[in-house]
């Protein structure tokens, strides 16, 4: 690890005087049209004191005083062996910065462009990014000795340092630059009223975060927040941003914030929603990034932080006592796959309230959101099963008449009404028997990432490498090395059977005969394992 840094950030009252100073000057150049002003909510926390600019820069509260800060990076300093170029995003625990090496510095880095991710001050959130980091890193190095598909859909990280600040370390990590996100091109796509992604490219970005996905959980990983923002799409020659510097207005931060802050903000390629090469089918190359809340797979994962948009959480997540596993994340990938097919959000939960003008206002309880949640599942997917139906009631979620609850659920008529015009009958019972896979309600008969991959909706975007390799994904394995893994899986699981005692086998028997028949014979085979 590299501790070295050379920086220009909120260190002392004197800076913040001098950062101020440079704020009103930079305010008298950058002049901008204040009825272009619109407060509207980024993807942080609203704030009493948000930044009047732009819906997409983080908020002012994001600096300041205290802990859980953002590092104030401005262009062109340098941040460890980097020069900071532009900036390629934020989220809540981190901003993300385009940067090429320092003059005179050496590196053996295999990507043409770097990005440094500087987490937040928190020391809980920085236990997290040294994990991601670590996690990552260790991944990078790691092989499954048989080719590793889906291994070059996982981000590349090669560097860790810290920068310190006025309010103790930022945890910097360093990787490869990839390219605007997946919700960028969603976002660009409703802008340019095409509706939703070509059907074949939709299935090729999910074909790839699935291998990604396969390749991590084999590696005893799950990602655990997987959605569009943590998906990128890789460009060759990228360049990020407009880089518009937005002077931070000093009205809007608290007082005792103003010598931390910086001077001003820089708006990121999201702000610029301008055309650029399409995605295609030949082109389309998706990582998956943001490890912040990776988990190890055989250890229910810990729910102390979830930023994951409620709309594609999983049922387990929101039922109490429930363990997360491995699951969660290819439900989370059916989601997302919904939204580029068909362009529509499979299940929208508003995370906010709205007040008369149609205005979000604060965040709405977690109680609350579950009430909207929960009975949109029902409706679309049908009667979960009855050790659900139990849980159900124990978590204080509203009562449903379950007989008045079509069976299988309202999904054939919704994918129904919003398929892309043109898809066939017979491409749309594909998709929907994918989907319906993908989203079985017991997370332990949900289809494994692998089991997934193989869906025959996929055949028509597989290239002879990708067929080479679910030949592989799919072959028998030995019965010497099914009994090994049988025995250390059931090691391996006794932390989630610890936790989860109340989940008894009668319960799971009970659940209706049709649920583990739709998933055809691999999965019922499982289920039956189970
Ligand atoms: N390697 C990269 N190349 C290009 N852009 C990136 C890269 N890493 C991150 N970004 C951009 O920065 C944004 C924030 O990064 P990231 O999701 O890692 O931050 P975070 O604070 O951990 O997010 P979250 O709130 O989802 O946990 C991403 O949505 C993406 O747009």
């Amino acid at each position: 690890m590299v501790n070295s840094v050379e920086e220009e950030g909120c260190t002392g009252l004197w800076q913040g005087i001098r950062r101020q100073a440079r704020s009103l000057l930079g305010s008298a150049f950058e002049f901008r049209n204040p009825k272009e002003v619109d407060f509207a909510f980024s993807k942080c926390d609203p704030h009493p004191f948000p930044h009047p600019e732009s819906d997409r820069l983080e908020h002012c509260y994001k600096y300041g005083k205290g802990s859980g800060k953002f590092y104030p990076v401005l262009l062109d300093q340098k941040l460890g062996d980097y020069v900071v170029k532009a900036k390629l995003g934020h989220g809540n625990f981190a901003s993300v910065w385009q940067c090429v090496l320092d003059e005179g510095k050496e590196r053996d880095l295999p990507y043409e462009s770097v990005a440094v991710k500087v987490c937040t001050n928190s020391k809980k959130d920085s236990k997290d990014d040294v994990i991601e980091a670590k996690v990552l890193m260790k991944l990078n190095k790691r092989s499954d000795g048989k080719g590793d598909f889906g291994k070059n859909h996982i981000q590349k990280v090669d560097e860790c340092f810290h920068v310190p600040g006025s309010f103790g370390d930022h945890f910097c990590i360093v990787g490869e630059a990839i390219g605007p996100s997946l919700d960028y091109y969603l976002n660009l796509t409703e802008k340019q009223q095409l509706g939703h992604f070509d059907t074949e490219v939709a299935k090729k970005i999910a074909f790839q975060i699935l291998s990604s996905v396969t390749w991590l959980h084999n590696a005893g990983y799950g990602h655990g927040d997987i959605h569009p923002h943590n998906i990128l799409m890789k460009e060759k020659g990228f360049k990020a941003g407009t880089n518009a510097k937005r002077p931070i207005c000093i009205e809007n931060t608290k007082p005792e914030d103003v010598p931390y802050m910086p001077p001003y903000l820089v708006s990121c390629i999201d702000d610029d929603l301008t055309a650029r090469t399409p995605l295609t089918v030949d082109n389309c190359d998706a990582r998956l990034v943001d490890f912040g809340q990776t988990f190890k797979k055989n250890q229910p994962r810990k729910v102390h932080k979830m930023t994951t948009p409620k709309g594609n959480r999983s049922p387990e997540w929101t039922l109490k006592n429930t363990p997360i596993t491995t699951g969660i994340d290819i439900w989370s990938i059916a989601c997302i796959t919904y939204r580029m097919t068909t362009g529509k959000h499979l299940m929208w939960v508003e995370e906010r309230y709205k007040d008369e003008h149609g205005k979000l206002t604060q965040k709405r309880t977690k109680a609350d959101i579950n009430e909207d949640h929960m009975p949109m599942m029902a409706e679309l997917l049908g009667v979960p099963p009855a050790w659900m139906i139990k849980k159900w009631n124990t978590s204080g979620l509203p009562k449903i008449d379950w007989k008045s609850i079509k069976p299988e659920g309202n999904l054939h008529e919704r994918i129904l009404q919003d398929r892309p015009a043109g898809m066939s009958d017979e491409e749309t019972a594909l998709f929907e028997d994918f989907l319906r896979q993908a989203l079985t309600w017991d997370y332990r008969y949900r289809p494994t990432a692998a089991e997934l991959i193989q869906h025959d909706w996929f055949k028509s975007v597989l290239s002879l490498k990708d067929e080479l390799h679910l030949s592989n994904l799919a072959k028998p394995t030995s019965r010497f090395s099914r009994a090994i893994t049988k025995i250390s899986d059931g090691l391996k699981s006794w932390p989630t059977r610890l936790m989860s005692p109340w989940i008894k086998k009668e319960d799971l028997e009970a659940q209706p005969a049709t649920e583990v028949k739709a998933l055809g014979p691999i999965l019922g085979a499982r289920a039956m394992e189970i």
